[in-house]
C-alpha cells in the first residue's frame, strides 16, 4: 500500500468555551491525522464536539491548547491576517447552516471567496461557471438564496467552498437540511470529487452518508472514541459497509 501523506495533523488539541463562570471542554487532548486524498467522516452524538473539532482543524477558530499542522506549517500560531489568507487559499468549508449571504445572488455568493483570495476576475468567472455546471445550479445564478430550494442552496454552498480549489474540503452535516434525493445528490458530488483526488472531511449523523468514508472517526465527549479504517475498498458492498458502521457506532455509543 502507498504511504498516506498527512495533510492536517492535530496534536493534544483542546478547546474550552467559557460561558459566564462556567467552562466547557468541547475538545479534549485530540491527536489526529487527516490523510491527503482520503474521505474522512466524523461521527458522534450531538454536542460531542464534532463542529468544534472541524473549526480547529480548518483554522476557523483558535485553539485553547495544542497544535494544528497543515503539511509542515503550524497554523495555530498564525496571526489573524496569515490565518485568513491560509483559509482563503487552502480550505473550503461547507457550514452546517449553509450560511449564504441572503442579499447577494447565488453568483455573487459563489464568487466572493475568489475575490477575498485575491484571484483575477476572469479566473474566478471561469471557475464559477465550471462549478455551477457541475453542481447543476446554472439556472439559479441570478437569484437570491431565498428564491432557490434548500438543495440548490446547499449545492451553491459547495460551489462557494470549492471556488479557490482548496486542498481540503470540510463539510459539516452537508445533507442535514436536505431531503433524501437532494442528500444523495450532494453525497454523490462529494464522493465524485474525492475520487478525483479532493481531500474531504465530513461530519454526519447519517450512517448511509458515512458509507462514503475511507476512514471513520468517532468522537465522544470531545475525545476520539475510535477509528474505523476502510481504505479505498471497492470489494465491500454498501450493505456490508453500512452494517459494519452500524455495529461500530452502536458499540461506541454503549461504551
Ligand atoms: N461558542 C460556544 N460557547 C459555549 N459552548 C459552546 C460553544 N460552541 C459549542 N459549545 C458547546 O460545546 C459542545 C460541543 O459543541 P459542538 O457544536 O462542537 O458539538 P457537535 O458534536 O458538533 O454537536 P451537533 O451534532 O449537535 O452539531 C456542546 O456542549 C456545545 O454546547
Amino acid at each position: 500500500m502507498l504511504e498516506r501523506q498527512v495533510i492536517i495533523a492535530a496534536r493534544n488539541l483542546c478547546k474550552t468555551y467559557s460561558a459566564g463562570n462556567e467552562q466547557y471542554h468541547a475538545v479534549r487532548n485530540v491527536d489526529l491525522d487527516i490523510h491527503e486524498g482520503e474521505f474522512t467522516v466524523i461521527m458522534g452524538n450531538s454536542g460531542s464536539g464534532k463542529s468544534s473539532l472541524l473549526y480547529l482543524l480548518s483554522g476557523l477558530d483558535n485553539v485553547t491548547a495544542g497544535e494544528v499542522y497543515f503539511r509542515d506549517r503550524r497554523i495555530d500560531q498564525f496571526g489573524e491576517r496569515e490565518l485568513s489568507d491560509f483559509r482563503a487559499k487552502n480550505i473550503g468549508y461547507i457550514y452546517q447552516s449553509i450560511n449564504l449571504v441572503p442579499d447577494l445572488t447565488i453568483w455573487d455568493n459563489v464568487t466572493l471567496p475568489g475575490y477575498i483570495a485575491g484571484q483575477k476576475k476572469e479566473a474566478i468567472a471561469t471557475r464559477a461557471r465550471e462549478l455551477a455546471h457541475t453542481m447543476g445550479i446554472e439556472g439559479q445564478l441570478g437569484r437570491l438564496p431565498s428564491q432557490t430550494s434548500g438543495g440548490q442552496q446547499q449545492r451553491a454552498a459547495i460551489a462557494r467552498a470549492l471556488i479557490n480549489s482548496p486542498d481540503v474540503l470540510f463539510a459539516d452535516e452537508p445533507t442535514g437540511s436536505l431531503n433524501y434525493d437532494q442528500g444523495v445528490a450532494v453525497l454523490d458530488l462529494l464522493s465524485g470529487m474525492n475520487k478525483d483526488g479532493q481531500t474531504v472531511v465530513m461530519v454526519t449523523h447519517d450512517i448511509k452518508a458515512a458509507c462514503r468514508a475511507d476512514r471513520l472517526i468517532y468522537i465522544r465527549d470531545g475525545k476520539i472514541g475510535g477509528i474505523l479504517e476502510f481504505g479505498k475498498q471497492g470489494d465491500m458492498n454498501t450493505n456490508d459497509r453500512e452494517a459494519l458502521i452500524f455495529s461500530f457506532v452502536s458499540q461506541k455509543v454503549r461504551v
